[in-house]
């Protein structure tokens, strides 16, 4: 039987980030709906013809998106909230974008601002009821990646209906160009488990009698196209799932299997193994399983011995989160006896390429023998098919090659007819393969000896500070001096346009370094001067000459190396450019003392050091795949901690370290925390404890989900923590009072993602309320997250306000002493 490849998804912002540009213009109001619409359809057109050269055999379509994925499907269904007060029968650009970042009263849609992690630009404010316009859908992490989808909202009483049939439309756009797609839809098991309940609370998966006839519909409609194959994304199968949840899938497949008689399912799982789950997934009446073999390359065995002998099997061989090239020989080796077996076999990346920039190609700066290693979405899909063709020229030769597990076997395997080319192609393939194999096991540029014998000399005196906590605290109020209600911010400043233009003429070569330099110089002048002005108690630098706060120091460690057009989605049309840990990791020069030192020299205020903390340099980055991700944490964590003890030196009192990805790196499976809060917890401890007891740390993050990782977070035992409150200040402090967190605390007075400016009698409300869960002399103030994305406009007024919170709070206490 004939083995074939596919994509479960393909990256969708284009090769320039040709989305950003069309949605912000769209937004903005300087392109029309057309102009976005024929952007879109270029984008889409684009990527299903790159994949058809490229030899795919089932091409993704439904993959694309305008926002998000989670929302289309909310769009699909008619899981529109009433306060979008749509009535219509297809849902209109203005409503899909209004639920994905808000309605302003005023402007009714079109907000200018692009800038939000979480979606929602314009809101009610919080607990006044004062309607501003319209909250966007809550927008979270796509399970541990760094990717975020707008949160389904659902009612007891929800009433679905197709009210959006993108995915047909898009299969009839495809088949237009020839080519045959196999639409994407995310299941309704795992729609429903995404969405949250609104009202009161009742469990989401009791509406899916109501959601099915739905998908039904959808699924006739796409038979009825042409389609032949439905790709079904169910990952919540890799999850710890409630009985409720696992009986949900039986009479979901059933009904979906039934929808129409000549349409194919491929049941798609990834992010993890089956485990407990399999043996649902295999009792489906599906005709096809895709399982994620990189991150679960055991549950194969489990697979192939449970599976009906005509369920098609679609391998994820090649890892779909990460850019490394594939050791094709060895899955060659092993794929050999699987393809000669008979079943039906497809070759596909682990999970959608989303998660991978697009085309290694277009690095041309970056190191030969570096990029020798890596493979984006285009090279997978190369790797993908050549694999296959190794298999199908047939069994006997390729095993024999495939033992012998050297690539110039090849040579002998071409079968009667091949053309010489081919078989070029196919060696060169198969050899550069072996080479990037052989190379990353030796490279001096991966393996720098002073860096493993740093990393096995750590003791345990340099995982705790000195002292406990409350000693520590004695000497940090003695040193700093600060008022009841200290007020600060979490770092950044707005990233204008002017400062990413000079970035930008900075690094093409029209900007000098120098007047780089000076430009960022007074950039931070300004900011200080602007912060004594609203008189802030802790001061920042800005963060302006940072690109993003994980690339900044991937350019600057050795061990990693940094692209230029590698974008991926993080949300709407935000992406990242996750810099590449290749290698042992170490910190040649300090990063951040200069700017920092500057700032200091005029001010005489305390001027926060301000660092990304390992974990989240870890997980917002590519890491490593020939070791373990602890190890190459420790290496992050002892460069951090050089920079800490740097920045104490040149006299910094009080040094903040971000884990904003702490959560995002929690294992999905509850069983393989534990583990993994150890090892991170622990790397945020090398990276901080090195400092004197005065020297006061600060961590950040941005997330309220913590009810799970409390006991971790006061293991980290920084002396100050800043959290996102503003959306859900009650249960979160509740739950910290109840744990008894010891140190102080700054919870967020503001959300941040809206360009709203909070009134200070909403942050006195809410500091009000914290001061009920935690001791006043432990309460900090500050905004939910960094600055960056706002602009000045809004962020001045918003921070005046702030801190005349703190001083009404403190003249209270003055009052009630
Ligand atoms: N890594 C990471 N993950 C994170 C966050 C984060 O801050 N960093 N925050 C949370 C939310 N996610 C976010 C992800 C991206 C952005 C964001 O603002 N991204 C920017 C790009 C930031 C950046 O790298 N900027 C560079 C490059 C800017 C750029 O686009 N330059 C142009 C030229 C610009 C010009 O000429 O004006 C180009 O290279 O083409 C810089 O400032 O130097 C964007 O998509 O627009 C915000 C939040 C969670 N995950
Ligand atoms: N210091 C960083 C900032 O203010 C922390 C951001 S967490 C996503 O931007
Ligand atoms: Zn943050």
């Amino acid at each position: 039987m004939t083995v074939t490849v596919a994509t479960l998804g393909f990256p969708r912002i284009g090769a320039r980030r040709e989305l950003k540009t069309a949605l912000e213009h769209y937004w903005n109001g300087q392109g029309s709906a057309a102009d976005l619409l024929s952007a879109a359809a270029s984008l889409r057109k684009a990527a299903w013809e790159r994949q058809r050269a490229l030899g795919v055999d089932a091409i993704p379509s439904n993959d694309f998106s305008f926002y998000d994925h989670v929302l289309d499907t909310s769009a699909m269904v008619g899981a529109i909230p009433p306060r979008f007060e749509f009535s219509g029968n297809r849902v209109d650009l203005d409503t899909y974008f209004a639920m994905a970042r808000g309605r302003s009263a005023e402007t009714g849609g079109n907000d200018a601002g692009a800038a939000c992690s979480h979606g929602g630009e314009i809101e009610t404010e919080a607990g006044t009821g004062v309607n501003t316009g319209t909250v966007a859908e809550e927008m979270t992490k796509w399970f541990d990646t760094n990717y975020h989808y707008l949160v389904p909202e659902l009612e007891e009483e929800q009433v679905f209906r197709l009210t959006s049939t993108k995915c047909v439309e898009e299969f009839l756009e495809a088949k237009a160009l020839g080519i045959i797609t196999r639409p994407v839809l995310l299941g309704p098991v795992t729609f429903l488990l995404l969405s949250k309940a609104q009202g009161k609370p009742f469990d989401t998966l009791t509406l899916l009698p109501r959601l099915l006839p739905i998908y039904v519909d959808v699924l006739r409609r796409l038979a009825a196209a042409g389609a032949d194959w439905v790709q079904m994304d169910e990952p919540a199968l890799v999850l710890d799932l409630s009985e409720t949840a696992r009986a949900a899938f039986a009479p979901a497949y059933a009904a979906l299997t039934q929808a129409a008689p000549t349409l194919r399912l491929m049941l798609a799982t990834y992010f993890g193994a089956l485990e407990e789950n399999l043996p649902i997934a295999l009792s489906l009446p599906v005709h096809g399983l895709h399982v994620d073999l990189v991150r679960a390359p055991a549950q194969l065995a489990d697979v192939l011995a449970g599976a009906r002998a005509d369920l098609t099997l679609s391998l994820g061989v090649l890892d779909g989160r990460n850019i490394w090239r594939a050791d094709l020989n060895a899955l060659l080796a092993q794929l050999a006896p699987l393809a000669a077996s008979g079943r039906a076999l497809v070759l596909a990346p682990s999970c959608s390429l989303l998660h991978v920039p697009l085309d290694l190609e277009r690095e041309t700066d970056l190191d030969a023998e570096i990029k020798s290693w890596l493979a984006f979405a285009v090279q997978k899909i190369s790797e993908l098919r050549v694999l296959a063709d190794a298999l199908n020229i047939g069994p006997t030769n390729v095993a024999a090659g495939a033992t012998k597990n050297n690539a110039t076997g090849l040579s002998e395997w071409g079968p009667e007819g091949v053309t010489d080319g081919w078989r070029e192609h196919m060696r060169a393939a198969f050899e550069a393969s072996a080479r990037a194999v052989a190379t990353r096991r030796t490279s001096p540029r991966i393996h720098a000896q002073a860096v493993q014998q740093r990393a096995a000399s750590v003791t345990g005196k340099m995982v705790q500070r000195s002292s406990p906590f409350p000693e520590r605290r004695v000497q940090q109020k003695a040193a700093l001096g600060l008022p009841l209600f200290p007020t600060t911010t979490i770092g950044s400043f707005p990233q204008t346009a002017d400062v990413r233009k000079a970035r930008a003429a900075h690094a093409k070569g029209t900007l000098s370094t120098e007047a780089y330099q000076r430009f960022l110089r007074n950039e931070i002048a300004s900011a200080v001067a602007w912060q004594h002005e609203v008189e802030l108690d802790v001061l920042v630098h800005g963060e302006f000459e940072r690109n993003d706060m994980v690339q900044y120091f991937g350019e600057q460690l050795s061990g990693f190396a940094f692209t230029k057009h590698a974008w991926v989605q993080s949300y709407g049309s935000r992406s990242v450019r996750p810099p590449i840990i290749f290698g042992d990791v170490a910190r040649p020069a300090p990063m951040t003392v200069a700017w920092w030192a500057y700032a200091q020299s005029l001010t005489k205020r305390p001027m926060k050091g301000m660092l990304t903390g390992p974990v989240t340099l870890l997980n917002w980055s590519f890491v490593r795949d020939d070791q373990p991700r602890s190890a190459t944490c420790l290496h992050l964590a002892l460069a951090v901690r050089d920079e800490v003890l740097d920045l104490e030196k040149a006299g910094a009192e009080i040094i903040q370290i971000d884990e904003a990805a702490l959560r995002e790196g929690l294992p999905l499976r509850r069983a393989e925390r534990q583990r993994y809060l150890d090892w991170a917890v622990s790397c945020f401890q090398i990276a901080a404890s090195g400092v004197a007891d005065r020297t006061q740390i600060h961590t950040h993050m941005c997330y309220s989900e913590f009810n799970d990782i409390l006991e971790a977070i006061a293991a980290m035992d920084a002396d100050v923590i800043s959290i996102e409150t503003a959306r859900s200040r009650m249960e979160l402090l509740d739950a910290f009072a109840k744990f008894d967190y010891p140190a102080e605390i700054g919870p967020g007075v503001y959300d941040i993602h809206s360009p709203r400016v909070p009134e200070t009698a909403s942050m006195t409300r809410l500091l009000k309320e914290a001061q009920l869960y935690l001791k006043a002399e432990h309460i900090w103030v500050n905004p939910d997250c960094g600055l960056k994305t706002r602009t000045w406009a809004d962020v001045k007024p918003s921070i005046r306000n702030m801190v005349a919170a703190a001083r009404e709070m403190r003249e209270a206490m003055r009052k009630a002493n």
